[in-house]
């Protein structure tokens, strides 16, 4: 019998070839008509969300905080810092930022940085002038994530657990659902359910690395699924990869506070995270001062 395409899939050169080389993703395996998940993306017992040690947790969720309570300004500030220093993840519904496309990420901008002069406030970083501005969000990216459906979804992950190397990052999900966050006590995951209209912003390591800890960059992934595709469109809001971060000296100077990582270049982190496969909160690591 001469071999079938999704026979040649279980070569890996093959697969790396179609999917990485000749740029057809994950999405031309899926328009290939897969029946099975080549052998290459079934994921070891331990990854899976199926055990026992990856439970939902499903009466935990992250806080949704509504920008638009102008009367109550305070308020607003209070949940999102408390919401960076707990969860590290929250939701922001009547934010002001269009959700279709082009003008999301245009008019994102705004939103980007009401939120980081909140977040500064509260570190005793009274002005964003432009030096800091630049570290803070002097280069952004945008994805566009496609998660076909997956044949044995159970035995794989759409995107394993990771932390964001960003500053912030703002996220657009589909009403699919699937990303799933580290609780606090790290034995559990709690889903961040589809809202429309909202966004999801969480704390990246860059900016865990310049509040010396006190914003949580947390770990999340997402799960494959058996019947329904996903789009989600992350803006990764980051440091220039020229800038040098470090703990910023007003949190150290609030009250003597020992700084817990040291100064790296943004460029030699990114590095870092991307020579190995995605693993938790690894990257930090390389920052910390031991
Ligand atoms: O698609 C999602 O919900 C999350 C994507 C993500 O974590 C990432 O691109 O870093
Ligand atoms: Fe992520």
């Amino acid at each position: 019998m001469a071999p079938t395409r999704s026979m040649m899939m279980d070569s890996p050169s093959d697969l790396n070839e179609f999917v990485m080389i000749q740029g057809n993703g994950v999405k031309g395996l899926y328009e290939m008509g897969l029946k099975t998940l080549p052998k290459q993306y079934i994921h070891p017992l331990e990854e899976r969300m199926s055990m026992m040690t990856n439970k939902v947790v499903p009466q935990e969720s992250i806080p949704i905080i509504d920008m638009s309570n102008n009367n109550n300004n305070c308020d607003v500030e209070d949940a999102i810092c408390y919401a960076a220093e707990k969860w590290g993840f929250f939701q922001v519904i009547n934010h002001g930022v269009p959700t279709q496309a082009l003008e999301y990420m245009k008019k994102s901008e705004a939103l980007i940085k009401r939120l980081l002069n909140i977040l500064m406030k509260r570190l005793n970083v009274k002005e964003i002038d432009e030096i800091k501005e630049a570290v803070l969000m002097g280069s952004k990216r945008i994805n566009l994530n496609y998660y076909p459906v997956c044949p044995n979804h159970d035995l794989t992950v759409a995107i394993g657990r990771h932390s964001d190397v960003s500053t912030l990052t703002i996220l657009l999900q589909d009403q699919t659902g699937g990303l799933f966050v580290r609780t606090e006590d790290r034995c559990g995951w709690i889903h961040v359910p589809p809202i429309p209209g909202a966004l999801v912003i969480n704390i990246g390591d860059a900016l865990q690395i310049m509040s010396n800890g006190r914003y949580k960059s947390i770990e999340h992934r997402v799960t494959a699924n058996g019947s329904k595709t996903r789009v989600s469109v992350p803006i990764f809001v980051n440091p220039r990869p020229s800038d040098v971060i470090g703990p910023f000296l007003e949190v150290l100077a609030s009250d003597g506070e020992k700084a817990k990582y040291k100064n790296v270049l943004y460029s030699d982190y990114v590095k870092h995270f991307f020579r190995k496969a995605h693993d938790g909160k690894m990257t930090i690591e390389y920052a910390k001062i031991t």
